[in-house]
């Protein structure tokens, strides 16, 4: 099946000419398509349409390449459809011919990856069916006799924000809270139903019933008021409004809470500590458009440092106390390239991709993703640049994809080594970018001034971390000890889950004020430590077998707890 290519397309047979037919209106009668699988596994396809039978009697052949599946797919039913009209058309003898009988085989396969890629991808998506997957795991935690976890039930606490879609199955809530009149109350909101019910004998169903007649609409109560048999209103919370658990009282009404419902209130409490941190930080992401993040409640509030309290939680952009750095990083529009196409699905015909360094062997111009996710096809230390706010096109152009908000919900947890750690309950695919590093940006120079707390915290920029590459003129650090998000827990480790890349959109490439990407080096299980290598060029060193013995350890190194198989021993501080 394969067929290999002796030459590009040229600039006038280009997509475009693909996609519109040929001056003429006329299409190919032939097309030829091959798969060629570069060294890191990336497929790359290529179509060649062969003999183009114009009307003035002339022939040409000519060749496009592709890389994303997607498109393949769709050029080969435009293929087909345009062969269908022309035919309709011009009643000419054209025909379609592959090569043979495996391409059409390849076509059907790709098709049904292409539609299991999109049903992962939809199941990969946060959706309220994960946390509460998560939660029902931490119930069962919670009820086996000896759960070390005994603040599970505050995890459905958290859940509580998600509002319960039918006024039925608010129900077992009811009898949950009943329990808590039992001898052992150890997680009430987690006894549900029937086998709550079975459980806290000493009130049946009926006298259940009787006490939802016996609220009115407009009361709201709290448990304890349920479990003294005393119906009390509740005079500090909006009686309209139902209360998240765990949340400040200002939350909005549930969807689900109709009139008629019964809602059960806990009496407002300013949160405090693991609660409030986890509140803030969420506003924050919210605000800027991104999915949960949660502290996992094994932090409990004597984990939360007085530092962690003044941290402020920035998903998305860099902070500058320096004004002048400010300056350099928003330059002026005119600086910008920016593209003039609609889809952008040719890096080579997009303006703003002139100066990209993201190519394929034979130097074509590639986007450094495919199907939305990073198609690691180009060496550590080379910048995507990925379109910018005064390109024409839009938030679903395929190569915006790092500039996006965070659509993963994420957990801060506390790991068994490494102090705070970075996990998300959900599983990933390999190239699935996670995030970007944020904090505030300083100078080079500047990063021996600061406190040594913050040295664990700083990421240089400039790429000097990749053998052989220094960038020319000035170089800046991310320091994310006091302001930041979710990537500044994550720890190193010597056999990482993500690697990194530099990405630019908000600036341009010559401030070398690139953001630093986190992408899933491999599929990731739900839940496993999402980590990074701090130093690759040492695994790099490893790998040519100058690793541990004969690399000079730095004195600021520290004792690595990674625990994978082929520790280095120490990082990089
Ligand atoms: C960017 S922070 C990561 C978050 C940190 N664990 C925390 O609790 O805030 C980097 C620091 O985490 C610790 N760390 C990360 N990975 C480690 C590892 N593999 N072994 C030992 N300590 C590690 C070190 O103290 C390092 O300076």
């Amino acid at each position: 099946m394969m067929d290999m290519w002796k030459r590009s397309p040229s600039p006038e047979e280009s997509w475009s000419d693909a996609e519109g037919g040929n001056e003429n209106g006329e299409w190919p009668i032939k097309g030829v398509v091959g798969e060629e699988v570069d060294p890191d596994g990336t497929s790359r396809y290529e179509v060649r349409w062969g003999d183009w039978s114009r009307k003035d009697g002339t022939n040409t052949t000519w060749q496009t390449d592709i890389t994303d599946r997607s498109d393949l797919i769709n050029l080969w039913k435009k293929f087909q459809d345009n062969k269908r009209n022309v035919l309709a058309q011009d009643g000419l003898d054209m025909e379609v011919s592959w090569p043979d009988d495996a391409v059409h085989k390849r076509f059907t396969s790709l098709r049904a990856q292409a539609y299991e890629e999109k049903k992962r991808k939809r199941l990969d998506k946060p959706s309220a069916a994960d946390w509460d997957q998560e939660i029902e795991r931490a119930r069962r935690h919670a009820d086996e006799p000896d759960a070390e976890d005994g603040n599970a039930a505050s995890r459905l606490r958290v859940r509580r924000n998600t509002p319960r879609s039918t006024p039925s199955s608010d129900i077992p809530r009811l009898s949950s809270v009943k329990r808590i009149r039992g001898p052992t109350p150890p997680n009430p909101l987690f006894r549900r139903g029937a086998s709550a019910r079975k459980r806290s004998p000493s009130i049946g169903d009926d006298t259940f019933r009787s006490l939802m007649f016996n609220l009115s609409t407009s009361t709201v109560e709290s448990p304890r008021a349920i479990s003294k048999g005393v119906t009390e209103k509740s005079k500090n919370v909006n009686t309209n409004h139902s209360i998240k658990f765990g949340q400040a009282s200002t939350s909005k009404p549930a969807p689900s809470a109709m009139k008629g419902d019964v809602i059960f209130v806990r009496p407002a409490k300013p949160l405090r500590g693991r609660a409030l941190l986890q509140s803030n930080w969420n506003q924050a992401a919210q605000e800027a458009g991104a999915a949960d993040i949660r502290i996992s409640n094994e932090i409990v509030d004597g984990d939360i440092g007085q530092h962690l309290h003044e941290f402020k939680y920035m998903e998305r952009s860099y902070h500058f106390d320096n004004d002048g750095l400010q300056l350099i990083f928003d330059v002026d529009p005119g600086a910008f390239l920016a593209c003039a196409c609609m889809s952008c699905q040719r890096a080579s015909q997009c303006d703003c991709q002139a100066e990209s360094e993201v190519t394929n062997e034979r130097g074509h111009k590639l986007h450094a993703y495919s199907g939305g996710l990073f198609a690691f096809r180009i060496p550590q230390g080379v910048e995507v640049i990925e379109c910018n706010k005064y390109c024409r096109c839009d938030s679903l152009c395929g190569n915006r994809v790092a500039q996006k908000p965070r659509d993963i919900p994420i957990e801060i947890f506390k790991t068994k080594q490494c102090g705070w750690g970075a996990r998300c309950p959900i599983a990933l695919p390999k190239g699935k970018v996670l995030g970007i590093y944020t904090g505030t940006l300083i100078r080079r120079e500047d990063v021996d001034n600061l406190p040594p707390e913050h040295i664990g915290y700083v990421f240089d920029l400039d790429g000097t971390e990749v053998r052989g590459q220094h960038n020319e003129g000035d170089k800046f650090s991310v320091d994310s000890h006091d302001c930041g998000n979710w990537t500044r827990f994550v720890n190193h480790s010597c056999s990482p889950s993500m690697k990194v890349y530099s990405v630019v959109f908000d600036t341009i490439r010559e401030v070398h004020m690139p953001y630093v990407a986190f992408v899933a080096a491999r599929d990731i299980p739900a839940a496993e430590e999402l980590t990074i290598d701090y130093e690759p060029s040492a695994a790099e060193e490893m790998v040519e077998g100058t690793g541990k013995q004969k690399r000079k350890v730095s004195p600021t190194a520290l004792l690595c707890k990674c625990s994978a198989k082929r520790c280095r021993g120490w990082i990089k501080q």
